[in-house]
């Protein structure tokens, strides 16, 4: 016997999967499956779809109240399910929250009789179903309550100053109120808004669902909360290294399937990954020894080996060795991590693919490439085995990069419905479809009380969250510079250099200062396979070390060569101030905190690192400039020394000198 209303559906679409439980458990039945034909017989259905109602301690087949006609959308079943709840009467289900309108009394002494912060009203007319919609949509949250308050209450009408019906006003405990700031005045919006509100989260009806093993990963944990609309590096990264160095390594050998997964991965990854320069070449050299990797088989050790971080290479070839998530941090250590660094590699991989990469006659590169690397390598089995099952059904559908870029969202947000309100997710991120409206407003409609997905605004949405524009270095971990690159950084800080530097230098800016007008976006990341993707393009790098490839801070640039004059210093000086500003203010602050102890070390090494005095005196002198007048001042004096002695000899011999006799 179930103390929750049990409505039984005979079609696949399923109006609310888990929300509504345990006030409203949903039991789905594929009646054309002979396996079911006994079940159905049972419950005397002769065709589909059927809904039919049991309320709450109901204990017979035949107490089901057959409640939807053939023709019924999704909106009409959630209505149904509705008004037969409201007639349970003496059967009302316990965990059910009140669905009635709310009076003024009420609304008034709400606080004095519940624990809740949050009072949310629902203002509507007699027949909308919003505001009980809304209810049952908070019925697993905790810390807020949802009563509908319809539009003949002219008491609480006035008291709020409701003009629009629906509309949605929140009181807190201490008497002040306001009206949900939605994009619009419908279900979904209040829902996801009422959901985010801090204090409130999925309390103790959360679904017991059998929960997998599947983030076996541990990391350090940053303490600052993340940016929910940004993609981070360190979880990028992390992500990559735990596939390659843990997931793949974990076979003895590596063969057939298994071993064409991996390439096929690897490869992928060196075509789309939006990396930094030595993840790059890490990817790339990866690659290109899997492409030589001829034999049928692949030890482990030897894959161990080809996966290990080169940094004496040139130019070097590193991918971090650490996990740190970010973006991806869950409120506990099991929650979250790996599998959602999994979901946000490949999203943005089909996204980089779809943006103009090669080979865009190939549709499904990426998303073979991912269901590949699932079936054969993603810890998680029981995510890999629905995994598989998604895509067997569907994934050879899609024709084109676009469709594979949204087939991937909607079927990401297929399993996010899934697993909502079960023991897998994080209570500080509840599983909600993706992107919500604050994120991407545009992204969301309401036809006749449906939620509707704006593809076309979804498919650019992606676009842009999932573009290396995007990224942010928080916390990912400063790759060290090779040995040579660093020799040959130093050497060309030696005063012999200068001048021809100095001159190159000037030619840099000015290229500099144009390439910093360009938009943000462009400067900072540039397309899929162009090198300003690839490089931090806003970090000048010196020409000679450009030819060799390599991703330096042009440790010159401070040099004391830029002195020779006070105005051509300040100038100078005055432009790369603000390109560091561009750092901080076109790429972020963790790319700039990677900076900024090289820059300082810069500042020291080179010519700003003068002794006080040189750095009173000398403001718009070189060394060279100050020793040069040290000596002319020495020069002069010896000079005037010297006319000084020769005229007082003279004198002196002239007075020594025996007189004419006088006559
Ligand atoms: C292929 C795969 C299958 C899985 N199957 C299961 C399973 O069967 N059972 C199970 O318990 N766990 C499964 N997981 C794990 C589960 O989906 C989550 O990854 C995990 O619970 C962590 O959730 P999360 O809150 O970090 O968000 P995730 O769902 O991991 O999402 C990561 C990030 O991606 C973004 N995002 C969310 N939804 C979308 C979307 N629709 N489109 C684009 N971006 C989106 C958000 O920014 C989110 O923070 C699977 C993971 C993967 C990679």
């Amino acid at each position: 016997m179930l103390c929750g209303a049990v409505a039984v559906l005979t079609l696949s679409s399923v109006p609310c999967p888990a929300e509504w439980r345990p006030a409203v458990m949903l039991a789905a039945l594929d009646c054309a499956d002979e396996a079911n034909q006994q079940v159905c017989a049972e419950f005397g259905i002769t065709g589909f779809p059927t809904l039919k109602f049991f309320r709450a301690f109901s204990k017979k087949a035949e107490d089901g109240i057959r409640i939807a006609h053939p023709a019924a959308t999704v909106a009409d079943l959630r209505r149904a399910i509705i008004t037969n709840l409201e007639q349970s009467g003496d059967a009302w289900p316990p965990a059910c929250p009140p669905l009635e309108p709310a009076s003024a009394e009420e609304v008034r002494s709400f606080f004095h009789r519940n624990t809740e912060r949050y009072l949310a009203l629902i203002f509507e007319k007699s027949n909308s179903f919003v505001g009980r919609e809304v209810a049952l949509d908070l019925l697993q949250y905790e810390n807020v309550a949802v009563r509908r308050v319809l539009s003949t209450e002219e008491e609480l009408v006035e008291k709020f100053g409701v003009t629009t019906f629906p509309s949605a006003y929140l009181l807190l405990r201490n008497g002040s109120f306001f009206r949900l700031p939605v994009h619009a005045e419908a279900r979904s919006f209040y829902t996801y808004y009422l959901r985010t509100l801090s204090g409130v989260t999925r309390g103790s009806y959360r679904l017991n669902v059998t929960s997998s093993a599947i983030n076996e990963t541990r990391a350090l944990q940053p303490v600052q909360a993340a940016d929910s609309s940004k993609l981070y590096v360190a979880d990028l990264e992390s992500t990559v290294h735990y596939t390659l160095r843990v997931e793949a390594g974990r076979p003895a050998v590596l063969a057939g399937a298994q071993l064409a997964a991996l390439k096929c991965y690897v490869a992928t990854l060196a075509k789309y990954f939006p990396g930094r320069p030595s993840v790059q070449t890490f990817l790339q050299s990866l690659d290109s020894w899997l492409r030589n990797w001829t034999e049928p088989e692949l030890p482990r050790s030897a894959l161990k080996e080809a996966v290990k971080n080169k940094e004496d290479a040139t130019p070097a070839a590193v991918l971090p060795t650490n996990i740190t998530w970010v973006g991806c941090r869950g409120s506990e250590p099991h929650f979250r991590g790996y599998p959602c660094g999994l979901w946000t590699i490949f999203h943005l991989l089909t996204v980089q693919a779809a943006q103009g990469g090669p080979d865009q006659e190939l549709p499904l590169e990426v998303l073979s490439t991912m269901r590949c690397y699932v079936k054969h390598f993603f810890g998680c089995q029981e995510c890999a085995q629905h995994f598989e099952a998604m895509a067997a059904k569907s994934m050879d559908q899609v024709k084109s990069r676009d469709e594979a870029v949204l087939w991937l969202w909607s079927h990401h947000n297929e399993v996010n419905a899934r697993l909502a309100g079960g023991d897998t997710e994080d209570p500080q991120f509840p599983k909600l479809q993706w992107p919500p409206p604050d994120m991407c407003p545009q992204c969301h409609r309401e036809e006749q009380g449906v939620h509707v997905w704006d593809e076309v605004a979804v498919l650019s949405f992606l676009k842009e969250h999932f573009s290396p524009g995007n990224l942010r270095l928080d916390h990912a971990v400063p790759i060290p510079m090779a040995r040579e690159e660093a020799v040959v950084s130093a050497r060309l800080g030696t005063a012999g250099l200068r001048e021809k530097e100095e001159e190159k230098e000037r030619k840099e800016e000015e290229e500099g200062e144009k390439e910093t007008e360009k938009p943000d976006r462009e400067s900072e990341t540039g397309r899929p396979g162009s090198s300003e993707l690839r490089r931090p393009s806003i970090v000048r790098r010196n020409p000679r070390l450009q030819a060799l490839g390599e991703d330096i801070v042009d440790l010159d640039s401070f040099s004391e060569q830029h002195f020779k004059s006070k105005a051509l210093r300040a100038a100078g000086r005055h432009r790369r101030l603000s390109k560091r500003d561009t750092i901080a203010l076109h790429h972020d602050a963790g790319w700039e905190r990677l900076r900024v102890p090289e820059s300082r070390e810069e500042e020291e090494d080179g010519g700003l690192r003068r002794s006080p005095w040189l750095r009173v005196l000398g403001l718009g002198f070189s060394r060279l400039d100050v020793s040069l007048c040290i000596a002319l001042y020495f020069l002069s004096s010896m000079c005037l020394l010297g006319m000084y002695t020769f005229f007082r000899l003279r004198t002196r011999a002239r007075k020594a000198r025996p007189g004419f006799p006088v006559a």
